[in-house]
This record gives C-alpha cells, structure tokens and sequence, in this order.
C-alpha cells in the first residue's frame, strides 16, 4: 500500500497562527487535532504546530514524568527499570499508532522509526548506568525524547488525513554557546529568530516541532522547568510575526478557580499576562509563566482554547500594553480589537487594568513550612544572609516567605527534593530552632491591583475562619497582585469553593453596569474625541502652513 498523499498544504500568504497542543490533549484528543482543527483554520491562517510529550491520562503520569523517572532509576534514587520504563512508553505509542492511522504503509514505517528513537534512548540510559551519572545535559536529553515521539506521530497522523505536515525536531538548534548562568533576553530574542528560520524551511508543508528545544545552556529542565514546550511556542510565534499564539488544552480557558475543583467557576474571557503568570506559579498551571513576557513583548495575544470544543472563544491574554514602557513593544500583527473599553469593563477591568474584585483564587498543593526562630547569636540581617546561603546551597527554592526579626516561615514546593531538605534543615539548625510542618498548601488570591481592592484582605481571612480554615501564614505586599496564605492540606477544597463563593461570583465583576463607572467612560471619549479633532484640526493647519 502507497503512503497517503496529501491534498491539503499550508499557506503561504495568510496570517500565521502559532497552535501549541499540552500533553494530554496530543495524548487523549489527536483525532480532534488532526482531523478538525488544523484542517479548519488552513482555510484562513498558515499555521504552525507545537506539541509536547503524550499523556494518556494526567500530566504527571504521562511521558515526560515517566522519563524523569527513567533517568532518576538509573542513579538508583528511586527503585524500578529504566528499560521496562521505556519499553512501556513505546508500547503506548504503538498502541496509539494502530488506533490512529489508517494507511498501513505510514503505520509500519512510523512503528519502525518511534521503535529506533527509544532503542537509541535505551543505549542512552545504559551508558549512563554504566558510568553512573546523570547530569542535567543528559536528563535533558532523556526527557526530550517525549517531545520526539509525539511530534513524529502527530506528523504522520496529519499526513494520514491528507494534510501535507513535516515533522520538525528541534533538539540541535542551538547553534552558538550561551553563558548559563545569564540567560537573558538575547538568548530568547537569539532563539525565536533561529526557530522561525528552521520553521520557515517548511515551505507549504505544516511544520510539527518539538516544544523540547535541546541541551538548553543550564538544562530545559532546571533553567525553564516543566511546561518549557509553551515557552518554545511563544517563541516561535515572536519569531514568524504570528497573529496570536493559541494553547490547546483539555480546559475551554482560564477559569476563576480550577473547574475541576470548584464545579462553578466561570470562564475568563480575558486576562492580564501578569495574573496568569502568578495563577500558574501558585498550581494553576495553565501556561508556563516564562511565555507571557516572550510574546507580550511583541505584543502577541495568547489565546487559550479547548480540544473538545474548538468553537469556544477560549481566554484571551491580552498583550497589556497600557502598562508597558513602550520600548518593550515589538512588531508582532496583534488580532485586532482584544480590549476595548467595554471588554474590559464587562471583565471586571477598570481602564486603567485595575481591579475592584479579584480575578481568581488557585491552590496550591504539598507544601511544607519550615518555621526558624533565630537562637539571636547574629544581628538580623546575618540571619536571613545564612538562611537563604544555605537554602541556596541546596537548591530549595521558597514559594512563600513571612518574616520578623527573629522568625522566619518559608513555604517550600513539593519540586524540593526530600533528600536535600533533610541536610537543609541540620544546618538551618545551626540558626536556631526549626520546625516542618507537611501536607499544607498555599491559597492564593490573585487580582491586578489587589493591594488597592480595600477589604479584601479581611474578607479573605474572614471566609476562611467562617469555614474553620486555620491560618499558618500569610504573605501579601510584596506581589501587588496576590494574597497568600498557607492552610492544612486537607482543608483545601473547602477553602477553595468558600473563597469562591463569596469573593468571585460574577455579578459584581461586571463593571459595565456600574452607572459610575460609565460616567467616566461618557467622559474619558469626550475627551478622546476632542484630542483626535485637535490632532486633525493641527494636522489640517500644518498641510495648509
Ligand atoms: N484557574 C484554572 N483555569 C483553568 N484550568 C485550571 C485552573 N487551575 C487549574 N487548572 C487545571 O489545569 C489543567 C490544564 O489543562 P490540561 O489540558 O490538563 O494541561 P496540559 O495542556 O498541560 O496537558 C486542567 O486540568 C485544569 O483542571
Ligand atoms: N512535556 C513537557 C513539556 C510541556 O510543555 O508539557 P505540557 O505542554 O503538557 O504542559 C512536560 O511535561 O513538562
């Protein structure tokens, strides 16, 4: 049997679309990718494809949690077969392979192909056993391989269904060497340049290219972390000039809180790039934080959108550009229209992007406190120097802080390692006495402005103890956009729906409705008007002078 032929290509003279598919999406829904929503928007945009690593089921059982495993097997840190881990990896895809291609032919050879790719991968891991070393280069290197097999598979699958596709692998695009320890903007601005020349050898064919970009200088995974394939997208989306960068989940778009924790979250038409930064650092991950600030630059909206119901309008990250220096904006073609003033009254915004109401409340799980009262043999300021050297020293970065003179309370994420935070906390000992606590987690509140909301604060603490939700710490000030508190773990899901039920529901963010507020609005174009007519009316005069 021949290899499928394709009858459908990419434009070359249309607006680019940038579309980036998370794990589980690839994983769950590629039928839905493949053979409905790249197919439909060829008809108006070029676009180009970014997918990550398959899950089948969660994110931290798919792929690339299984090949984090992989490499910390071989080390012997946590027991099990780095090749029975492989060898269950590629008889997903298999199975995958068969459910999903129909031509035989394109079935047999991408079998073949995904097989070498984890044979290749499986010597990889051998060798590392043999010399007994994992460095961050080869873990980088052993997690890339999930962003292979998918990339390769999603490639074929929109061959099989007539859409000419080329599967593009990034892992070598690095081409110079970048200091690690300073990766700044000219790595980035080096990066999207060098992707969308890679992307642009696709001519008509629909390039699928791995969000998984190489040995990056100081590891993808320790310098960018997990959710790097977002970043490669915006990236790629600066690189090409696209329209807007689209992110497919498994979600219709950002939501007020978790829709799977709180039934009655409402779906945010649009958001500022800070707020989703902050939602995703405090366990909302819906986009890795690091992309908002690539594409916002080039003043790039991001769109998220759903797999299962691609109709939806998604939720929009607005480039918010009202509150950027205007040398930061680049010359990215944004959608036309994302913010006028009535979209952002009805969302909540006032003009200026501030804010009377929060935005969102987000949990995040399996926390621990360390709590260090200071036995007081150094002045203040030595005590926190040794404390954060120290933490340093191991690695243990703090997602929340709360400090006095001689106290300090630090929540610690469950990406700290147990096994340093036992060495940790002997010499952390040296400071004064340290008490852990496990199984909290943070409770934060986010909303542009929230310093400003008054109230709001108290409202939040006042819930909380209505629900008998007991406090452990709390942090504001430092983020004008969050409020966090850390609580037992195991009240979460109460604090959760309480704090949403009593300071998200939706009526009162419309600010549409708000006669004050539309005064403003009434006067504020007045004015507008009036200094677009002068602006003319000069304009006339000096043609005429
Ligand atoms: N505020 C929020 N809005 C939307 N999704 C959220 C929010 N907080 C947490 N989530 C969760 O984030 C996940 C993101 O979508 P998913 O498609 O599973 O990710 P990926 O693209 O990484 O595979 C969803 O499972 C959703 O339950
Ligand atoms: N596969 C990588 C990169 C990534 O971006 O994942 P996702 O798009 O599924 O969040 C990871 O699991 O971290």
């Amino acid at each position: 049997m021949p290899l499928p032929v394709a009858t459908m290509s990419n434009p070359v003279d249309k607006p680019i679309l940038v579309l980036k598919f998370g794990g589980t999406s690839v994983g769950k829904f590629v039928q839905n990718i493949c053979g409905q929503i790249i197919p439909d928007l060829l008809n108006t945009h070029r676009v180009v494809v970014v997918c990550s690593a398959r899950s089948t089921n969660v994110k931290a059982k798919g792929t690339t949690t299984r090949l984090v495993r992989a490499a910390d097997t071989v080390l012997g840190t946590i027991s099990g077969s780095h090749q029975q881990i492989v060898q269950d990896i590629l008889d997903d895809h298999l199975e995958a392979i068969e459910e999903n291609i129909d031509n035989a032919a394109a079935r047999d050879s991408l079998s073949k192909s995904l097989t070498d790719v984890c044979r290749r991968l499986r010597v990889f891991l051998e060798a590392a056993e043999v010399i007994n070393e994992v460095s961050p280069k080869s873990k980088d290197i052993i997690i890339g391989t999930g962003e292979k097999l998918a990339c390769e598979y999603v490639a074929a699958i929109l061959q099989d269904k007539g859409v000419n596709s080329k599967y593009v692998n990034l892992e070598k695009a690095i081409d110079r060497h970048f200091d690690p320890g300073h990766l700044d903007q000219t790595f980035y601005d080096y990066l999207a340049q060098r992707f969308a020349d890679i992307v642009n050898e696709c001519g008509d064919s629909v390039p699928v290219v791995t969000g998984y970009f190489g040995p990056c200088p100081g590891s993808i995974l320790y310098s960018i972390g997990r959710g790097y394939t977002d970043l490669t997208a915006a990236l790629i989306a600066v690189g090409v000039g696209a329209q807007e960068l689209q992110v497919w989940k498994e979600v219709d778009g950002i939501f007020t809180a978790d829709p799977r924790k709180v039934p009655s979250a409402r779906l945010l038409k649009i958001i500022t790039p800070e707020e989703a930064a902050e939602l995703t650092y405090y366990g909302s991950e819906v986009i890795h934080p690091f992309t908002m600030e690539q594409v916002i630059r080039a003043a790039i909206p991001i769109r998220i959108k759903n797999v299962q119901n691609p109709d939806g309008a998604g939720t929009v990250i607005f480039p918010d550009l009202l509150s950027r220096p205007a040398s930061i904006v680049g010359s990215g073609e944004s959608s036309p229209a994302l913010s006028t003033p009535e979209m952002l009254l009805e969302n909540g915004y006032m003009l200026d992007l501030s804010r009377r109401h929060p935005t969102a409340v987000t949990i995040k799980d399996e926390i621990t406190v360390l709590n260090i009262h200071s036995n007081r043999k150094s002045v203040s300021h030595g005590f926190f120097a040794r404390i954060f050297s120290i933490l340093d020293k191991y690695g243990i970065t703090v997602d929340l802080i709360s400090t006095s003179e001689v106290h300090v309370s630090m929540a610690l994420s469950d990406s700290v390692v147990e096994r340093n935070l036992g060495p940790a906390i002997q010499e952390l000992s040296s400071l004064g006495a340290v008490d852990k606590l496990q199984n909290m987690a943070i409770l934060s509140l986010v909303g542009k402005q929230m310093r400003n909301m008054v109230g709001i604060a108290g409202s939040m603490f006042q819930t909380l103890a209505k629900s008998g939700v007991n406090i452990e710490m709390i942090s504001q000030g430092a983020s004008e956009i969050n409020i966090s508190c850390v609580i037992d773990n195991s009240k979460a899901p109460i604090a959760l729906r309480a704090i949403h039920e009593t300071l998200l529901s939706g009526a009162k963010n419309n600010l549409l409705h708000d006669p004050e507020i539309l005064k403003q609005l009434k006067h504020q174009r007045m004015a507008n008007n009036l200094h677009s007519t002068m602006s003319e009316v000069s304009l006339t005069a000096l043609k005429r002078g």
